[in-house]
C-alpha cells in the first residue's frame, strides 16, 4: 500500500481531567479526501489541532511523508505544507481579497525596494491572487481588491479555500465548510473542493454533514471518544451506519 502523506500515531491530549485525545491515529493518503466525523466532543477539533500545529500533543507522533514532525505553532505546520481553513474563517473583514490570500507572506518588491524598504509587489500579488482564483472557477468575484466584508459567505469560504489550494502544497484541513452556508453556496463550496483535489491536493474534512460527508469522501474516518474507532468506506456503509458507529450505537464489527 502506498505511505501515507500524513499519518499520526497514539495522539494523546489531556486538558486537565478531560482527555481529549486517547492514544489516537490516523492517516491520509495521497490525493484522498478524508472525512472525519464524530459526535460533539469527540476530540475532532483537538486531532485536527494537533495536525496543524495548533496544540501540542502530550504523547505520540506524527509524520509527514514519513517523516516524523513536531509544529510547535499553525505557522510551522503551513510552512511544512499543511494549511488549514477554520469553521470560524480567519480572514479580515475589512481587508481586500488580495491582502488576505497574502497575510503573512506577502510578496516584496525585487531588489533594495522590496529588502530594505519592504514595499512590497502588489501587481504580482493581484496577478497570484486573479491566477489562483480562476483556476478554482471563483472568477465571479469580479474585483479583487473589494474586501472581503461585501462578500457572501459562499464566496468568503471560496477566498480561504483557493488561499489554502494556492499554498497548502502537501495538506489541506477543512473545518466545517459549509456550516454556514445555503444550500447554493454550499454547492460551490462542494465543487470547489472537487476541484482542489483534483489537483491532487488530499483534504481533511471535518463534518457533521452526512450527505456532504458521503458526496465527497473517500474513506470516512469516524471518531469516538478521544480515537479513531475505525475508517469506513461510504460506498458499502451507509449515512444511517455512520450515525450508529459515531453515536455508540453500533460497534464497527456489527457496521
Ligand atoms: N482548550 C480546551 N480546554 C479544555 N478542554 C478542552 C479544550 N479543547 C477541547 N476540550 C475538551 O476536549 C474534548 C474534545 O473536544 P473537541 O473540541 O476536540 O471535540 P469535537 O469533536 O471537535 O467537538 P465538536 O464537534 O463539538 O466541535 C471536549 O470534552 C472538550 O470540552
Amino acid at each position: 500500500m502506498t505511505q501515507p502523506i500524513l499519518k499520526a500515531t497514539n495522539l494523546v491530549k489531556r486538558y486537565g481531567r478531560v482527555t481529549a485525545l486517547d492514544h489516537c491515529d490516523f492517516e491520509l493518503y495521497p490525493g484522498e479526501i478524508l472525512a472525519v466525523i464524530g459526535d460533539n466532543g469527540a476530540g475532532k477539533s483537538t486531532l485536527i489541532k494537533a495536525l496543524s500545529g495548533a496544540v501540542t500533543p502530550d504523547e505520540g507522533t506524527i509524520e509527514l511523508e514519513g517523516k516524523k514532525v513536531s509544529f510547535g505553532t499553525p505557522l510551522e505546520a503551513r510552512d511544512a505544507g499543511i494549511e488549514t481553513v477554520y469553521q470560524t474563517l480567519a480572514l479580515s473583514p475589512a481587508l481586500s481579497i488580495v491582502d488576505n490570500m497574502f497575510v503573512g507572506r506577502e510578496i516584496r518588491k525585487k531588489g533594495f525596494m522590496g529588502s530594505a524598504l519592504k514595499m512590497l509587489d502588489y501587481p504580482a500579488m493581484e496577478e497570484f491572487a486573479r491566477e489562483k482564483l480562476s483556476e478554482l472557477g471563483l472568477m465571479t468575484i469580479q474585483n479583487i481588491n473589494q474586501a472581503v466584508e461585501t462578500l457572501s459567505g459562499g464566496q468568503r469560504q471560496g477566498v480561504a479555500v483557493a488561499r489554502a489550494a494556492a499554498f497548502g502544497s502537501k495538506v489541506i484541513i477543512l473545518d466545517e465548510p459549509t456550516a454556514a452556508l445555503g444550500v447554493k453556496e454550499s454547492r460551490k463550496v462542494l465543487e470547489l473542493i472537487q476541484d482542489v483535489k483534483s489537483r491532487g491536493i488530499p483534504i481533511i474534512l471535518i463534518s457533521h454533514n452526512m450527505p456532504h460527508v458521503f458526496e465527497l469522501a473517500d474513506r470516512i474516518h469516524v471518531h469516538r471518544l478521544g480515537k479513531r474507532l475505525c475508517v469506513i468506506d461510504p460506498k458499502t456503509h451507509s449515512m444511517s451506519d455512520a450515525v450508529a458507529l459515531m453515536t455508540g450505537a453500533k460497534e464497527p464489527e456489527a457496521a
